[in-house]
């Protein structure tokens, strides 16, 4: 036996401009220290010290907490040593942020070993960059407007769309735009008069503030029944595929984009309909989410005419017809690609091969979305992580959960139900129930390769075994 100690870096460092500098130059100094130590090497995404395989110093400065290790009794490796200086050079780099502390000696260090090993097993894929949202932002990776919790949105009249949200600040791609409480939820009751009569009953009960907003929303049914009108023209459903609908004061301004740049989502455990940025919104911009269910533009346009009584002319819609035609044919192949990966025979008895249509579905998706995908990219890597783990791959499922997680986080939030059932699932792949119905890819978590360059990584996850 031996005693653990090393260093934490309380707090952790942002991504912005000073932290990163700051790190960079403790890096060289780092590798200018063992520049000929054949112990230190230096991998595509980070320094690697041979004498133990969790001491390493990521690129990314954001995701490093902890340099440290266990060190045996016969220290034969040396790993005190490297330890002791390279917690000198952080303290000079960083001051008491670089906290030492040594078990041995009864000074505990600050994260849990779980939050240390995620941390580094996160190292071994580069994040895609974070488009900073001010000034303050990209130099000091803080968001002061955030801070302050002024709303990021506001309602005004949009041309050709009556009232709409518009962003009254930049919003960073993740962030959570907006959460409000329904009027009420509904769901659909056969007869309209039937109908109209529930809603006047769920009317009554709303204070007349709440009353007066919703009688002002939009309604593209007029006629005899208003309220129903009104809950058939704003409701959301409460969760994807879910019959209930809920109706909002001011979410239910949101008009729809065919490449939107919001994702609407609710919370079940919390009641509230969450709006978050699927990429970067800058100020002044209409915010949107989508109202249609996919398809090719025609289907969509058709859907959206019956449905909510508008020709839809957004940046897809309104392109030329041979750009348009390219469009509809990567959401035909979306869909076609969609069917394939759910079918639970093939996961069963051709998994490489849906792996392969998981990873084309990435590229199209890519493509089709311009970068602001995650919803759809949330469900993909669930089911890559699917495929995985019936075979009882727990290596890539974690990587796969991994990515499902942050995807799903980024648009629906780290307390959305789902996101927290995906969270248990990246640390524990097996507590999934199809894990090891067959075991032909079996793995455990932790033979994720280390030390591959990011072309590298891509290749090993995604061929299955
Ligand atoms: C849920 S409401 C959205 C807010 C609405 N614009 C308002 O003034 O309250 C849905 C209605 O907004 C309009 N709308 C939504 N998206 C639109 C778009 N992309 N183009 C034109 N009208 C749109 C349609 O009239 C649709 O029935």
């Amino acid at each position: 036996m031996g005693s653990y100690m090393g260093f934490d870096m309380v707090p952790r460092l942002s991504e912005g401009l000073v932290h990163k500098q700051n790190w960079q130059k403790f890096l060289n100094a780092i590798k200018e220290r063992y520049q000929n130590d054949d112990q230190v090497e230096v991998k595509p995404n980070y320094i690697a010290f041979k004498a133990d395989p969790d001491l390493l110093l990521p690129f990314e400065c954001h995701k490093f907490l902890r340099f440290g290790a266990m060190i045996p009794n016969e220290d034969s490796s040396g790993l005190r040593n490297y330890i002791d200086t390279v917690s000198r050079v952080a303290g000079v780099s960083f001051g008491s942020r670089g906290y030492c502390w040594n078990e041995g000696s009864g000074v505990l260090g600050f994260y849990a070993w779980d939050d240390v090993k995620r941390s580094i097993r996160s190292y071994e894929q580069f994040d895609e960059p974070e488009m900073p949202t001010t000034i303050a932002q990209l130099v000091l990776g803080t968001d002061p407007i955030s801070e302050l919790g002024l709303p990021l949105y506001k309602a005004q009249p949009v041309l050709g769309k009556g009232q709409g949200l518009v962003a009254r600040f930049n919003i960073a791609k993740g962030q959570l735009i907006i959460s409000e409480k329904p009027f009420f939820t509904t769901s659909k009751i056969a007869s309209a008069t039937t109908m109209e009569k529930q809603m006047a009953i769920e009317l009554r009960k709303l204070s007349k503030n709440a009353q007066r907003q919703f009688l002002s929303l939009h309604n593209n049914f007029p006629g005899k029944q208003p309220f129903s009108g009104i809950v058939r023209t704003n409701a959301l459903p409460c969760g994807s595929e879910s019959p209930i609908g809920g109706v909002y004061p001011t979410i239910s301004r949101i008009n729809h984009s065919c490449l939107p740049n919001a994702h609407n989502s609710w919370n079940s455990e919390s009641g509230y309909e969450n709006i978050h940025a699927v990429r970067f919104i800058s100020a002044g911009e209409e915010i949107t989410i989508p109202y249609d269910h996919g398809g090719t533009s025609d289907e969509r346009r058709r859907y959206l005419k019956d449905a909510f009584g508008f020709d839809c002319d957004c940046s897809i819609c309104s392109r030329q017809p041979t750009e348009l035609k390219q469009s509809d044919e990567r959401r035909r192949q979306i869909q076609r690609l969609d069917a394939a990966i759910g079918d639970g025979l093939r996961v069963m008895y051709s998994p490489k091969d849906c792996l392969r249509d998981c990873r084309v579905l990435l590229q199209v998706l890519e493509e089709e979305y311009e970068g602001s995908h995650g919803a759809h990219l949330a469900r993909l890597y669930y089911d890559a992580f699917q495929v995985s783990i019936v075979h009882g791959d727990q290596a890539r499922a974690g990587v796969f959960a991994e990515r499902s997680y942050r995807a799903r986080a980024a648009c629906e939030g780290e307390d959305n139900p789902e996101t927290k059932r995906i969270r248990i699932l990246m640390e524990d792949p097996k507590r999934h129930g199809s894990f090891g119905l067959s075991m032909k890819w079996k793995s455990l978590k932790d033979q994720v390769p280390r030390g591959l360059s990011a072309y590298g990584f891509e290749g090993w996850l995604w061929t299955g075994k």
